[in-house]
């Protein structure tokens, strides 16, 4: 299911994997298997997002990276989702807003690689999304220390659950966030566009 808003129980466990995915690669699917299992999830969304609000560059058309997307992720508990130019949102206190609104009684939890948590307290409404939903981060070849010390990281390390508790993540109250070392990949969409050539997504 690639588009619309598609059918989930109360009570269901979704982790929400937002990126640019320009294009999507082997990392962003270790850490999406990972989160499946480590942080106990019933599904985990790509939100392939519009341009990310932080980026100057932008990115290729939202189809094109969305087939990609299908392309290199195919497992039927993780959907790669346009909802966020669906709903026509584009910072992700926003997005959590709508889709808390819409589902409720689903438990979303916010996932993200270890550079996204160094520099998470530039995000829009940081505070906000933090004391609503739980986030999940995971290990990124060079950043695990920048995450660990980073500004948001530091605030809020009093809601900081360890590695070996990552499967009562989704169901804590927030603030609530887990660092989870997993295997890595060294693996990065703007190497791959570096490189000149978006077929180098099927190579990883
Ligand atoms: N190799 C990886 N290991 C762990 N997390 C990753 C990896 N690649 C991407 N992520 C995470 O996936 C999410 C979406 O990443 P994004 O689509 O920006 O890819 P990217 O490779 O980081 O792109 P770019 O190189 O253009 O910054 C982010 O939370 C990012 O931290
Ligand atoms: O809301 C914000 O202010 C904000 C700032 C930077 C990034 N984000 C989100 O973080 C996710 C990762 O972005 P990116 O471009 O690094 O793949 C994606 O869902 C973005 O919309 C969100």
């Amino acid at each position: 299911m690639e588009h619309g808003f598609p059918f989930l129980r109360p009570g269901m466990t979704v982790g929400l994997l937002g990126g640019s995915f320009d294009p999507a690669h082997m990392g962003h699917v270790q850490i999406s298997r990972a989160a499946l299992k480590h942080f106990g999830l019933d599904r985990v969304w790509w939100l392939v997002s519009p341009g990310n609000p932080l980026k100057r560059h932008q990115p290729a058309p939202l189809e094109k990276r969305m087939q990609a997307a299908r392309q290199i992720m195919q497992h039927p508990r993780i959907l790669i989702s346009d909802a966020e130019a669906q709903l026509g949102t584009r910072y992700t206190a926003q997005t959590l807003r709508h889709l808390r609104r819409r589902y409720p009684g689903v438990r979303f939890v916010w996932l993200m690689g270890a550079d996204n948590l160094a520099q998470f307290h530039r995000w829009k409404d940081w505070r906000d999304i933090m004391e609503t939903v739980p986030i999940g981060v995971l290990a990124r070849p060079r950043d695990r220390i920048s995450a660990r010390l980073s500004p948001a990281a530091q605030i809020y390390t009093h809601a900081r659950l360890k590695g070996n508790s990552s499967h009562l993540l989704a169901h804590a109250q927030s603030p609530a966030w887990c660092f989870i070392n997993v295997p890595m990949v060294d693996a990065s969409s703007s190497a791959i566009r570096a490189n000149g050539n978006w077929s180098a997504t099927q190579q990883c």
